[in-house]
């Protein structure tokens, strides 16, 4: 058995690099930019006015002041001329500020008679005027590598970006194991479950930027694995679930490895998780990562193994899942000879570990926010005693 650190290391040994490819920017939201983003423009490209109002010379800018309103500036119609001494132009939000104009008096400053403004004694402070360039310049970028966000997609839009250069998406194929499952809406013998866990790590694949595909379940058979393995030669990475332990039915080690694999490492001092395997379907072939059926463990080897190597293959850093510390709220014993992952949920700065962390709750696992990492032998812990967890 090697420790977590050793196998996520391995996992990074085996991941590989992707490829690129250019996407519209309506579908690049979650995937990661593979190169630098430059913008076209600058944003303004005018100094604009931030407030509805009145642009007028600085030095007539106070108060007191009549000024004679000798145009307008609307956003995507600019005044075409100059504000002279004693002269204000009628400007809206977004506008152009004319030429001459250093100051935008909001209109409720401002008392009108015709063409004529009187300046009120309630001046704000501010020039209400957003300078050329103030959000970002022509040539400006957004550096590559970055998950890209809801937010950087307005950034990249209004840069005039209508396509950006991203990680291709991971294939994942996911091969579930089992003659007990069923998919949900199928209707199960007396003998038989749905299968649960392939959704939940479906849904996770899915938020670490990877396209994962569904393989029709394997039953346990060598016949059937084999001929499910054949489905998922194209994948970049193939995920089993169960057949992972030391029973007569679990085939997934032996017929991966009839199949070619060459296997980096099996057996994780964890827990849960602790049949985790892993390797590369020969030199050219798709990488394997094999998990724990029990459907606890496999989302905790997802989180924990399989999601970093999917931000490893889209050119992220590689690294860990990030730990905090939190307060605990109870007593715990010690820790066996294994890393625990303790399904918990985290309040504020408060830990709660829950008290039963039996691999095959998923009422639990959907309780849970947190995973309370213990290190192996950790000694009894008291209330308030710090905790590293992760977010899950
Ligand atoms: N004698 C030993 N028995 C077991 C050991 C051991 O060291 N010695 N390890 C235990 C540990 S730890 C785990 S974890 C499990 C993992 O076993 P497998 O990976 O072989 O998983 P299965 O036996 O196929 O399934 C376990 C459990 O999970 C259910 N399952 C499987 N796939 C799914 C799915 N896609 N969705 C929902 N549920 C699934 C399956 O029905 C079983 O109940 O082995 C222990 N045994
Ligand atoms: O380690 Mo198993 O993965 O306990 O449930």
């Amino acid at each position: 058995m090697i420790a977590v650190a050793e196998a996520l290391e391995a996992l990074f040994a085996l991941a590989r690099p992707l490829g690129r490819e250019t996407i519209d920017l309506r579908d690049a939201c979650g995937r990661v930019l593979a190169e630098d983003a430059v913008a076209q423009r600058d944003q303004p490209p005018f100094d604009g006015s931030a407030m509805d109002g009145y642009a007028v010379r600085a030095e007539d800018a106070v108060p007191g002041k009549v000024l004679t309103v000798i145009g307008e500036s609307a956003a995507g119609h600019r005044y075409h001329g100059a504000v002279g001494p004693g002269e204000a132009v009628r400007i809206f939000t977004g506008a152009p500020v004319p030429e001459g104009a250093g100051h935008v008096v909001i209109q409720e400053d401002v008392e009108r008679d015709g063409d004529r403004i009187t300046l009120t004694d309630r001046l704000g402070k501010g020039t209400n005027i957003r300078p050329a360039g103030g959000d970002f310049r022509v040539g400006d970028r957004l550096s590559a590598p970055r998950r890209l966000t809801p937010r950087d997609v307005a950034l990249l839009a209004s840069m005039n970006i209508p396509r950006v250069c991203v990680a291709r998406a991971p294939k994942v194929a996911l091969i579930s194991t089992g003659d007990e499952l069923v998919l949900p809406g199928d209707t199960p013998g007396p003998d038989q479950i749905i299968v649960s866990n392939t959704f939940g790590l479906d849904a996770l694949f899915r938020q670490a930027g990877a396209l994962p595909r569904m393989l029709p379940i394997a039953r346990d058979s060598r016949e059937s694995l084999i001929a499910t393995f054949d489905q998922a030669r194209d994948a970049d990475l193939i995920v089993t679930i169960g057949g992972a332990s030391v029973g007569d039915h679990d085939l997934v080690g032996r017929v991966a490895a009839e199949l070619g694999l060459d296997q980096s490492f099996y057996k994780v001092a964890m827990r849960p998780g602790k049949p985790l395997m892993a390797g590369r379907m020969g030199a050219d072939g798709p990488m394997m990562i094999g998990l724990p059926g029990n459907p606890v463990s496999a989302m905790v080897c997802g989180t924990i193994f399989v999601a970093p190597v999917l931000e490893a293959m889209q050119g992220l850093k590689v690294t860990a899942a990030p730990r905090r510390i939190a307060r605990l709220a109870h007593d715990l014993p010690a820790n066996g000879p294994r890393e625990h992952y303790m399904r918990a949920r985290v309040e504020g700065d408060r830990i709660e570990i829950f008290p039963s962390q039996d691999s095959s709750l998923l009422t639990l696992l959907a309780e849970a926010n947190a995973l309370a990492v213990r290190a192996p032998g950790a000694p009894a812990a008291t209330p308030g005693d710090p905790v590293e967890w992760i977010a899950f």
